[in-house]
């Protein structure tokens, strides 16, 4: 899927005088994007920013890459031809058994020796906790500036990467640059980016490159692995539906009703800070700037006023309904449906009437 072209952001100020890159960093080219694969699965963020980055590499008339890094085996290969079919033109590997369970030490090591081997002029990872922990860390061995959370990735009249993010609690945007550096680091959350089009292809090019590390040198000792028992329970930022509440509701108890239509619609729920703040929702329901970014093909918030920090984190939905008694709440701005009303008393209804009417089968369809 295709991304909207829109104009580069240009650089004001003292920003656009000091754009001169030094000689040593007049190498680096092309585009990379870290491919985050934990235990065989492949976080769809990666797959988000291979969107992104052929974009970015387009523009710069350069190739895109994906990074593979983890075990030797039929995960990490799988993972390698899956990069292909979303855009790769080639994919550096750096496979060893060291590599099974992620730890800082070693993935810096992996990825700072490949960048500085092979010179990208953009190294894209998802803003996920292990993408967070290795992009600060590749970023601060490598001594290059990194712009975490980013909303939109742009090349600028003179190709540098235009990295906006929202900054002042979410009330302002703003671009960064990273001029006198390579490579020039960004993260982007989940769902921030469309999903691209994938397309069978052969596996194309693949450059293997060595771990240099034995499991000795390693500080850090995996002991166990205990999963996250809530991981499965909360799939907010990949569900078809999300039915979210707010402060509007006025109490715990009536957002169990939220609760009621998104078990009906066959949904995830989710809440607005406030309600994570007083304890009523846990954190990992949040929806916002701080929270997830969503991008269901229906979304509908009860008793939400709106504001920007949430607005970001639903701006990609197919369908927003919001229900609100206040007819001028800014959600009405950008919601698709308005109805002002009474949030406490249409929830029951709705889920009574959806309960009716909607049979397994069409509640796939709407999904669909
Ligand atoms: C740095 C920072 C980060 C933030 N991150 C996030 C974030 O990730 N996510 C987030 O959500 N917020 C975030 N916030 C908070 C954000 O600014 C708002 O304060 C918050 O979104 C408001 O939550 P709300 O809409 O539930 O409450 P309110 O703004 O109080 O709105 C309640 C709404 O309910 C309506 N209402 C009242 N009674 C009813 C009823 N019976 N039926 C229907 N409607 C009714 C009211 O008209 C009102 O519009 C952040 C703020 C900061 C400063």
């Amino acid at each position: 899927m295709s991304q909207p072209a829109k104009p580069a952001p240009q650089p004001a100020g003292r920003a656009a005088a000091k754009k001169e890159l030094p000689e040593h960093f007049k190498a680096y080219k092309h585009v990379w994007v870290f491919i985050e694969q934990e235990r065989g699965h492949v976080h769809p963020v990666s797959w988000e920013l291979m969107g992104s980055g052929r974009r970015l590499a387009d523009k710069l008339g350069v190739e895109l890459a994906a990074v593979v890094i983890g075990p030797t085996g039929d995960a990490t290969k799988a993972a390698v031809a899956e990069s292909f079919c979303y855009g790769a033109d080639l994919a550096y590997v750096v496979a060893d058994d060291v590599l099974t369970d992620y730890r800082n030490e070693s993935y810096t090591k992996a990825l700072t020796d490949l960048v500085n081997t092979h010179k990208p002029e953009i190294l894209l990872l998802g803003a996920t906790t292990l993408g967070r922990d290795l992009a600060g860390a590749v970023a601060t061995t490598l001594l290059t500036g990194l712009t975490a959370d980013c909303t939109e990735l742009e090349v600028d009249s003179d190709n540098s990467l235009a990295a906006t993010r929202p900054t002042f609690g979410g009330s302002l945007l703003c671009t960064i640059y990273t001029l006198n550096f390579r490579p020039q680091m960004a993260t982007v959350r989940p769902r921030v980016m469309s999903m691209p089009d994938r397309v069978e292809k052969p596996v194309g090019r693949v450059i293997e490159f060595p771990l240099g590390l034995v499991e000795a040198d390693i500080v850090t000792k995996i002991l166990a692995f205990v999963p996250d028992r809530d991981k499965a329970t909360s799939n907010l930022a990949y569900a078809d539906i999300v039915v979210a509440g707010g402060l509007g509701l006025a109490s715990p108890e009536n957002f169990q009703l939220v609760r009621q239509l998104a078990g009906v619609l066959g949904a995830e729920y989710g809440c607005s800070r406030p309600l994570v703040q007083k304890g009523w929702v846990s954190a990992d329901r949040q929806i916002g700037q701080t929270g997830k970014t969503i991008r269901p093909k229906l979304y509908i918030a009860a008793g939400i006023s709106g504001a920007i920090q949430h607005r970001v984190g639903v701006d990609g939905s197919d369908l927003i309904v919001a229900i609100n008694t206040d007819k001028n709440a800014p959600i009405f701005d950008f919601a698709h449906l308005a109805l002002v009303t009474d949030a406490i008393r249409l929830l029951p209804a709705l889920t009574e009437a959806f309960r009716k009417r909607l049979s397994a089968h069409t509640r796939d369809r709407i999904a669909s």
